[in-house]
């Protein structure tokens, strides 16, 4: 189970000429269990930033954040959230397997049981054929693929992404949106994401937040309760997207 609280969050970072940027305002966000929801605004409202904080990166300089129904300055189970990143920053001196299997190293989990935890996620996002081949051998929508199996060994209940598909080619984005979702539902996971990418947000998500321009404030909040799966080709889809990007 997994799920989010963000009470009153406010952000500001220090200036080149000493003052200070005021990033985020008296921000709440509430992401329930098994919910999906997609935090947009423009460039520098500071998305980056409300994720950063949740995944305890960075500290708020008021409110608070709750993990779980806890604290998260009292909140232990770090390794039940995962964050994929907008590159995907595979190392590319090592295979897609060992690839996958860094987070488990790094929880030294015995090697047996790393080797099948691997072999089952690698399977889990359709790249059980490609465990010895290396980064530079797979098309960007496979390293995609790798990234998201390596954030999914550890089996957390919170994903956490930060723009992880806006590189992708269209067509290759959207089958990663399905398989985002359909691993979503079979994991029994939460996920908060940030996107610039309207359509993205109203494929994926039950819930968009807008926040408005710096310093970010939740402007609005925006349910979209379409049956999944949703094709992006569909009416309903396009007029959310629509709505959605005159808010914005
Ligand atoms: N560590 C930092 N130190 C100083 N300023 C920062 C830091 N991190 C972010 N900022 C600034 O805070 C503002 C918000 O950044 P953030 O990356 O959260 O915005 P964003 O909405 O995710 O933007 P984008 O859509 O362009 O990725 C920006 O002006 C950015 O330059």
């Amino acid at each position: 189970m997994a799920s989010v609280e963000a009470r009153d969050v406010s952000k500001w970072f220090p200036r080149r000429d000493g003052g200070r940027l005021h990033v985020l305002d008296g921000v709440d966000l509430s992401v329930p269990d098994r919910s999906v929801v997609a935090i947009v605004g423009q460039s520098g409202s500071g998305k980056s930033t409300l994720l950063n904080i949740v995944a305890g990166l960075v500290k708020p300089d008021r409110g608070s954040i709750s993990l779980n129904g806890v604290d998260s300055r009292k909140f232990s189970d770090w390794r039940s959230m995962t964050y994929m990143f907008q590159d995907d920053r595979l190392l590319p001196w090592r295979t897609a397997a060992q690839n996958v299997a860094f987070g488990l190293e790094a929880a030294h989990t015995p090697r047996p049981e790393r080797r099948e935890r691997v072999a089952e996620t690698l399977e889990l996002v359709g790249l059980g054929q490609f465990a010895d081949v290396y980064p530079h051998e797979l098309s960007g929508g496979m390293r995609s693929r790798v990234a998201l199996a390596r954030s999914l060994v550890t089996r957390p209940t919170l994903l956490l992404m930060d723009e992880p598909f806006s590189r992708l080619d269209p067509g290759i984005r959207t089958q990663m949106h399905a398989e985002v979702l359909r691993i979503a539902e079979l994991m029994k996971m939460t996920m908060l994401f940030v996107t610039h990418d309207a359509e993205e947000a109203v494929v994926l998500a039950n819930e968009v937040v807008l926040l408005s321009p710096r310093p970010g404030r939740v402007r609005e909040r925006r349910r979209i309760d379409l049956p999944y799966p949703r094709d992006p080709a569909s009416d309903e889809v396009g007029a959310e997207t629509r709505a959605l990007r005159r808010s914005l």
